[in-house]
């Protein structure tokens, strides 16, 4: 199946990592909500450069983190290693203090990782409705090939569970009105709200939003502020927006040219010297 990005180019959402799309099963990441994550002495280059060294932090179970940094930073190499897009020379990444280091992408989605991308990835010829419908729909309607021909009542529970969950996770998204439009029609910000709600659509047991508020207006930032906050999802975040930064995430983890400066509260954060000295030069 292809993803419609921002720029209107057809983009591969096979990466299994962003709703869970075209994956069945329940394995890789699992622990339900509320799941630690552990980044231990993580390293990757790329020839010469040096994008991530020895990086580690934790995320204690459903709190918000966010990763901050200069660009460059390592930020999203950081993101790809956790979900599995790319392996580290060194190093190791847990969830539910299970290593999942060597889990393919597609088994982390499968166990509840989903993740947003700076490039919006959403089905841009479905409704919003269908596109998280269709985030859904991975794990099947269960009775195979008999239960598809029968209908069987079971079926027909889960598909009115299915979209009653819809309607729920457009309403706290605040995309009930625009519930029929063409995902490929909304604006930038709307779209990425589509993507949270597809992100959301099953309970994540384990959230990464790479810069969420990107083309969002004051409103739809406000409103992103509260639905994560709400959520008890382990949530990690890149974002660039640092009064968004200050006020959601319970602890901030700081790179700067591959490397943790600094990791505390946002209030610590704030205050810390090489946390001043990397953003101002
Ligand atoms: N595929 C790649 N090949 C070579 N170098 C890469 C590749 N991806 C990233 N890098 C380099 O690794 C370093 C970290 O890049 P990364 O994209 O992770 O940073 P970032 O903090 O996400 O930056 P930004 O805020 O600009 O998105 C940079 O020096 C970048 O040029």
């Amino acid at each position: 199946m292809t993803m419609s990005g921002e720029t209107g180019v057809e983009r591969d959402g096979g990466t299994g990592v962003n709703g869970g799309t075209g994956v069945s099963g329940g394995e890789g990441v699992s622990g339900g909500t509320g799941t630690a994550l552990t980044v231990e002495a993580v390293s990757v280059s790329f020839g010469g450069v040096r994008a991530l060294s020895d990086v580690s932090f934790e995320v204690p179970p459903g709190q918000v983190c966010g990763v901050i940094g200069p660009n460059g930073a390592g930020k999203t190499t950081l993101f790809d290693v956790i979900s599995g897009l790319r392996r580290p020379v060194s190093g190791s990444v847990s969830v539910a203090g299970r290593d999942t280091t060597a889990v393919p992408a597609v088994r982390r989605a499968r166990g509840g990782l989903r993740r947003t991308f700076q490039r919006t990835q959403v089905f841009g010829r479905l409704t919003v409705a269908d596109n998280v419908l269709a985030a859904m729909e991975w794990r099947g309607g269960g009775g195979g090939l008999l239960a598809d021909l029968a209908g069987w009542p079971a079926r027909r529970r889960l598909e009115r569970e299915r979209r009653r969950r819809v309607e729920e996770v457009l309403a706290l998204c605040g995309l009930t009105e625009l519930r029929d439009a063409y995902a490929a029609s909304l604006p930038v910000g709307q779209r990425r709200l589509v993507e949270l709600a597809r992100a959301l659509a099953d309970d994540p047991a384990l959230l990464l939003l790479d810069e969420p508020t990107s083309g969002l207006d004051a409103d739809q930032t406000a409103r992103l502020g509260e639905v994560v906050r709400s959520l008890d999802t382990t949530t990690l975040l890149v974002e660039h927006d640092m009064g968004f930064v200050m006020e959601v995430c319970d602890r901030l983890v700081v790179l700067d040219l591959g490397r943790v400066i600094a990791v505390g509260t946002p209030a610590e954060i704030r205050d810390d010297p090489a946390v001043r000295a990397a953003y101002l030069g």
